[in-house]
């Protein structure tokens, strides 16, 4: 019986260019320290069932293997290997898949069983593209601490997790080991992220990519990071501007337009020679108006909130720093970027307010280190964000 294995990946916040990156403008984002992780352990052979513990969102679902549509996702004209690139969804794959995700939390809300409903989705989707009927069973167990429809990829963080793990039980990744090519390193990395788009586009419709790129590969820039707990869905909000386009194509293309051109002048801001201290301040300061810019054209495209333009507020009160929405908008998290002369104590004061307002705040770290040595059996009965933090040592 294969040993039990983990997988991780960050989630991220984009710093230019959501919503745009849509509608195939450039986008700068950055992996943050806020992770998921994923378990995989191997049933012994008389157990001929799949589980899905996603524990963070209260999803607990076992299916029987022999159950599962597996003949159509076979079908010669169908079948896909794991280095083919697919991106879009089979109308008909998904047919055969909706009624075995809907059979999830029967007795749940309606609201929180939605949730469910795309997670089990995406993880069919993959498990059958990528799984065979005689595989054994397994349980898959996800513990995550990103906060779910706050912008910071949850979603993607979780398919890239499952993507790789599924593309690692199937004897389709080689390593990661220290003596591989980076080429080929790439190589496999590029495979996660595209099986992992495929799990993307079950839970959002139509993402652009970005999110589970950054959730594969990893980027840097350091941020405050505000949490209105304001929770939404990214495919809502992408709705938005797609009925917005609809209505006035004209305008929200020069709006779309006008993102692009801000991400373009960032890329070229931090592009290397990569800023030293002496002139990392020059930076910042030529970045801080490019992200007030930026959310204004998000607040036009109508996928802000009024606990987000608070948070605007009183960064713009302190006169210390630029803030903007970040992800999908329509409440979920903002960023500040602070002035480089802007005094300790003030930044202090600014936090302080915001966490009597019911603001959660992050001074983000990036480009953190993965994990080791991980008590499985703490890590699955871990009761919160915290607890897992503490065992993945973070
Ligand atoms: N901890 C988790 N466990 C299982 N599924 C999760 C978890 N967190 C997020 N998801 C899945 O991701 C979906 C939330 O995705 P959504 O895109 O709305 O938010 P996000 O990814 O956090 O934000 P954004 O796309 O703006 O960065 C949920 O409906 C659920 O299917
Ligand atoms: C709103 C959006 O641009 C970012 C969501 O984090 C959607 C996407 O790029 O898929």
């Amino acid at each position: 019986m294969a040993p039990p294995f983990m997988v991780s990946a960050p989630g991220k916040v984009i710093v230019f260019g959501e919503h745009a990156a849509v509608y195939n403008q450039p986008a700068i984002a950055a992996a943050i320290s806020l992770r998921s992780y994923l378990l995989v352990t191997t049933l012994s052979k008389s157990k001929r069932t799949v589980r899905l513990n996603f524990k963070d969102i209260g999803l607990d679902h076992t299916w029987a293997l022999s159950d599962l549509p597996w003949n159509a996702f076979q079908v010669p004209c169908k079948k896909k290997s794991y280095h083919s690139t697919v991106n879009y969804l089979d109308e008909e794959l998904l047919d055969t898949i909706l009624p075995h995700a809907e059979a999830v939390s029967l007795d749940l809300p309606e609201e929180q069983r939605k949730i469910h409903i795309k997670s089990a989705t995406a993880f069919l989707y993959l498990f059958l593209s990528l799984g065979s009927e005689n595989c054994p069973g397994f349980v898959y167990t996800l513990r995550s601490t990103i906060p779910t429809g706050a912008g910071l990829g949850s979603s993607a963080s979780v398919c890239v997790c499952l993507s790789a793990a599924m593309l690692l039980q199937t004897h389709s990744l080689a390593g990661p080991h220290p003596q591989q090519p980076r080429e080929e390193a790439m190589l496999q990395v590029e495979r996660i992220n595209q099986w992992a788009f495929v799990g993307e586009m079950c839970i959002h419709g139509s993402p652009s990519g970005v999110d589970n790129t950054v959730a594969s590969r990893g980027a840097a820039l350091p941020l405050l990071l505000v949490d209105t707990q304001q929770s939404r869905s990214t495919s809502v909000q992408l709705q938005k501007v797609i009925t917005m386009r609809d209505n006035h194509p004209r305008l929200t293309d020069i709006l779309l337009d006008g993102i692009g051109q801000i991400s373009a002048a960032a890329l070229e801001i931090i592009s290397p020679p990569y800023p030293t201290d002496h002139y990392q301040a020059e930076v910042i300061r030529e970045l801080g108006p490019l992200i007030r810019v930026n959310h204004g054209l998000l607040v036009s495209l109508g996928v802000s909130h009024p606990r987000i333009e608070r948070v605007c507020q009183l960064v713009d009160d302190a006169q210390i720093g630029w803030t903007k929405l970040t992800g999908a908008g329509g409440g979920g998290c903002a960023i500040a970027l602070f002035q480089p002369e802007a005094p300790r104590e003030e930044i202090g004061n600014l936090i302080k307010t915001l966490a009597d307002e019911g603001f959660k705040t992050n001074e983000i770290v990036l480009g953190a280190d993965g994990f080791q040595d991980i008590d499985l059996e703490k890590f699955e009965n871990a009761v919160d964000a915290q607890e897992i933090e503490e065992l993945v040592g973070e």
